[in-house]
């Protein structure tokens, strides 16, 4: 059977004055599926993403989340179930990597009303507050983070990222988006945003992964988009698209026209 999905994109389009930067681009999301998307400098990766997230708004096309359709603020958009990282890590520095945990456990309670109802009446029970950080905890072991009183800006940028990603974690996401995860992470921080991939997948979310190491987003996604130039060039099976005329072409394609002149 095949799994629901969870987002759905439909002609999505982007343009900043005469650049297409998205253009017309269909993209879909399963219930636990991690879904690669890749392309060259410019190729309108983040620009997809943004459109997804509401950072940017779509010069056309729609976008709905389990059937529903998906609009407004980046705000209200997290509040529907997105989570988000970006390329450059938006954390608290002076707070412990436990208290940024926290932040996102608390926005989690926060998407419904009830839910900030509830928040303010637990706020004042310290048996919800030990609950809070033991799933503080849980979440820094499920991405591989010890010490969790240290100081966020006493991280390596590997271990921010990291943070990050538990953060978005903790508001258990319908759809989690993660834009660029391993740059400046070491072989640890890699392998910690795998499992942490690969937990939000077995829980039957789905995962965005944008990354420029093609190589390794092909080893941990089970289904690739290739984009260039806003557009979509292959859509399927990632050892299919390493080996596919299409890959070749939009990253070695230049190459041969320049060996050929
Ligand atoms: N704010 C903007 N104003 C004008 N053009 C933009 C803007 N943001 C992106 N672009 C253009 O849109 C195109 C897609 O850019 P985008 O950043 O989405 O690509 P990308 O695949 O994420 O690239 P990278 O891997 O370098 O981050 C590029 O031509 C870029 O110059």
């Amino acid at each position: 059977m095949t799994a629901e999905v969870l987002l759905e994109g439909r002609g999505l389009t982007k343009r900043y004055g005469g650049v297409v930067a998205v253009d017309d681009v269909d993209v879909d999301v399963r219930a636990g599926e991690v879904l690669g998307l890749v392309g060259p400098n410019g190729a309108g990766k983040t620009t997809l993403v943004d459109l997804i997230t509401g950072a940017q708004p779509a010069s056309g096309g729609s976008i709905s989340l389990q059937g529903r359709p998906l609009a407004g603020s980046p705000a209200r958009r997290a509040r529907s179930g997105l989570a988000r990282t970006f390329q450059h890590p938006l954390l608290a520095l002076d707070l412990t990597v436990r208290d940024n945990l926290l932040v996102g456990l608390s926005a989690h309670r926060l998407r419904s009303f009830r839910g900030l109802v509830a928040q303010m009446v637990r706020g004042m029970l310290r048996s919800e507050q030990r609950r809070d950080h033991e799933a503080a905890e849980v979440l820094a072991a499920t991405i591989r983070l010890d010490r969790t009183d240290r100081l966020t800006r006493d991280l390596t940028l590997g271990e921010q990222r990291l943070l990050e990603v538990g953060r978005a974690l903790a508001q258990d996401p319908v759809v989690l988006l993660l834009d660029e995860p391993f740059a400046g992470s070491d072989s640890e921080g890699v392998e910690g945003i795998i499992d942490a991939l690969r937990t939000v997948r077995d829980q039957g979310h789905g995962v965005v992964l944008v990354d420029h190491n093609v190589d390794l987003v092909a080893s941990v996604v089970d289904r690739i988009v290739l984009l260039d130039q806003g557009r979509v060039r292959f859509d399927g099976d990632p050892s299919a698209c390493l080996a596919s005329p299409e890959m070749q072409d939009v990253y070695f394609g230049a190459q041969e026209v320049l060996d050929d002149a």
